[in-house]
């Protein structure tokens, strides 16, 4: 049991890893001495700096990543807040593990392991092979009418997110997580919201594809869910319980413990962010370890990424989810550390008989 004991701190407030400050340093030195204008690889030599600092090593390298995607059910989609009905989440979760998922088809690209966690669907699957069932519940509670989950339940998601970061091969070297769930946007809106005191209309976007009245409906219930939580949430955990949804819980639990084992993570879209900003409102040492993939088209993520001083790496248009905009920055990760461990210095490039040396020196 990892959860919060009666006399123990709970074990998301225990303290994050450190980032190497000599390898930062020494990877800042090498970016200096390749034969390039220094910081003319812009963002890509951030990149290369940050792995080297959590690597602990001058050359990093990703050797072994990992997504895991959470998926779960929200009762709030009964408010008619979604353009898919509820047993999307399930028949997904197969296409996951039949490999025909987007997020199936970057693993492979990249050789990456993928691992399926089912948090609750609405639908019972644990009859599905090749799936960690994890069920707090069978989806939340409609939080339009009262809380998503109680205190337990947002525990025992939380605790999910540790478990499956302590399962993950030795070696591990980055972590995205993925998300599924129909009528999540809903959720993470009303998380970032509470979280960020903003009202849920300056979050709210269309999701899997709600447009015009429908969108006009999902601001109301939102706005309304909004207004009837308030008054319960105190803290980052009392949102999680009001507002949330399981994968949100257990993706922000398992960013805790990745920070903690000092294990990157590459951060996916909006909903991902939104667990994000939940384990940094959880755990300020969670921040040192998030490098973001993309910008989601879903209107939200600009002023959840602002909140956690964010810089993504890509703006696609992508609103998919599953941890796929993250993997999808992946090979720009892959590119910085391959440019960062393989360029030529200006001492080996003059070595090598081509006099590269700048007009300040
Ligand atoms: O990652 C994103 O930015 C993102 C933006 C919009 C939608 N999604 C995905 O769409 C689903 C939620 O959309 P909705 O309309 O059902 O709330 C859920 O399965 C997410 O993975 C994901
Ligand atoms: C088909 C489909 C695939 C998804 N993947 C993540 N969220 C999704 C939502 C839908 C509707």
């Amino acid at each position: 049991m990892t959860s919060a004991s009666r006399w123990s701190s709970p074990w998301w407030l225990h303290a994050t890893a450190i980032p190497d400050f000599r390898s930062e340093q020494g990877a800042l030195a090498r970016q200096n001495e390749l034969t390039k204008p220094p910081g003319s690889l812009g963002m890509l030599e951030e990149v290369a700096i940050k792995f080297a600092a959590w690597q602990g090593q001058v050359k990093p390298q990703i050797q072994l990543p990992q997504c895991v995607v959470f998926a779960a059910d929200h009762g709030v989609v009964a408010q008619g807040v979604s353009a898919f009905p509820q047993a999307v989440t399930v028949e997904m979760l197969k296409n996951f593990i039949a490999g025909g998922a987007a997020i199936s088809v970057l693993a492979r690209f990249h050789q990456m392991g993928l691992t399926v966690v089912n948090c609750g669907t609405a639908i019972p699957c644990e009859y599905l092979q090749g799936v960690i069932h994890r069920p707090v519940a069978a989806g939340t509670e409609d939080f339009s009418l009262q809380a998503a989950m109680t205190n337990e339940q947002a525990q025992q998601a939380l605790d999910i997110g540790a478990e499956i970061i302590d399962q993950l091969e030795v070696g591990s070297d980055l972590f995205i997580a993925g998300e599924m769930g129909i009528g999540n946007t809903s959720a993470a809106t009303c998380l970032a919201a509470m979280i960020l005191d903003l009202p849920a209309t300056a979050l709210v976007g269309p999701g899997t594809g709600v447009t015009g009245e429908n969108l006009h409906h999902k601001q109301q219930v939102l706005a309304a869910s909004m207004r009837r939580a308030k008054e319960f949430v105190e803290s980052p955990l009392q949102a999680l319980e009001q507002v949330g949804g399981f994968e949100l819980g257990a993706i922000a639990g398992a960013y805790i413990r990745a920070a903690q084992r000092g294990i990157p993570i590459l951060v996916d879209g909006f909903i991902a962010s939104t667990a994000a900003l939940l384990a940094v409102q959880l755990n300020e040492g969670a921040r040192d370890w998030m490098l973001f993939g993309h910008q989601s088209a879903e209107p939200g993520h600009a002023r959840v990424l602002e909140a956690l001083d964010a810089e993504p790496l890509l703006q696609l248009n992508m609103r998919l989810g599953e941890g796929s905009g993250a993997a999808t920055a992946l090979t720009i990760v892959k590119q910085a550390l391959a440019l960062h461990n393989e360029m030529a210095t200006f001492a080996e490039a003059s070595v090598s008989g081509q006099h590269l040396v700048s007009e300040a020196e």
